[in-house]
């Protein structure tokens, strides 16, 4: 079953579109990339499939189904500046909260719902701070508690929008061996990335995204020059590195 199907998928905010017919097929199990310059429409996209925001025309399926019937197994991580932190809980309720698809909202959770919070909180190394106000956390701590949330859910895709964003160099690292562990365990999942240097690394397939779908398949056929000339207009000291063979700066 493919885990997420888009169609002619257009988003407009006050009439001015800024995603035009994009459609693509992800295909199961992998770790995927979606890459483009500020304002290229990364963010919207993930908004769009998720029903966060509406979309002008396009399909959008889950494992075959529309998103609403689907939300239990669609895990998200948001943009870390788009979420209230002054919302005053705690880590472990943060965590908790991705259970909620699984225990109802107005239903407690359970021993096993406490259980999972607190061995994904352990396994971004954060069960310390379980009790921590979430104002508290610095930026990397906090992107961690919401990375054990999305753990916590136990989804089958995921859609992670910048998680490497003002994270120190060990939790980049640590954030990018979780991932694969859930890609191992024939996960999806969707991550909105900046750094062009490590796309190779990090990424089995990669979408290059500019208003409109630049490319979209195998890293090694898809991170081409020629498509990122398309995606950012040629303006990356990056692709003259990337050129030359060399690992390239983005300018
Ligand atoms: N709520 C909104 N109201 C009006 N315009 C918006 C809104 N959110 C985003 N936009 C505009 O839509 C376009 C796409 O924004 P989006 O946040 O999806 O880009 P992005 O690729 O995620 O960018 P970045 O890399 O900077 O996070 C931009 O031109 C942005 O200004």
């Amino acid at each position: 079953m493919i885990p997420v199907k888009v169609e002619n998928l257009t988003i407009a905010y006050h009439k001015k579109p800024v995603l035009q017919e994009v459609s693509f097929e992800v295909p199961s199990g992998k770790l995927i990339g979606i890459i483009g310059p500020n304002g290229a429409g990364k963010s919207t996209l993930i908004k769009g499939i998720l029903g966060l925001i509406p979309t002008a025309s396009g399909e959008i399926e889950v494992f075959g189904k529309e998103y609403k019937k689907q939300r239990k197994l669609v895990g998200y991580v948001p943009q870390r500046g788009s979420v209230d932190w002054d919302f005053p809980t705690n880590a472990l309720d943060v965590v908790l909260m991705g259970r909620y698809g699984h225990v109802g909202w107005f239903k407690r959770p359970g021993k096993k719902d406490m259980e999972l919070a607190k061995e994904s909180l352990d396994k971004v190394g954060m069960l310390d701070y379980a009790d921590r106000q979430i104002s508290q956390l610095s930026g990397g701590q906090q992107q961690r508690v919401f990375l054990a949330r999305a753990l916590a859910q136990d989804a089958d895709v995921y859609f992670m929008d910048e998680p490497f964003v003002g994270v120190d160099a060990a939790t980049e690292k640590a954030i990018i061996s979780l991932l694969n562990d859930l890609k191992n365990r024939g996960k999806t999942v969707l991550v909105v990335h900046h750094d062009l240097q490590t796309v190779d690394e990090y990424f089995d397939w990669v979408l290059l995204l500019n208003m409109r779908k630049i490319a979209f398949g195998p890293t090694e056929d898809t991170f081409t020059v020629d498509n990122l000339q398309k995606t950012y207009g040629g303006r990356l000291a990056f692709l003259k590195e990337k050129t030359a063979g060399g690992k390239g700066d983005v300018v």
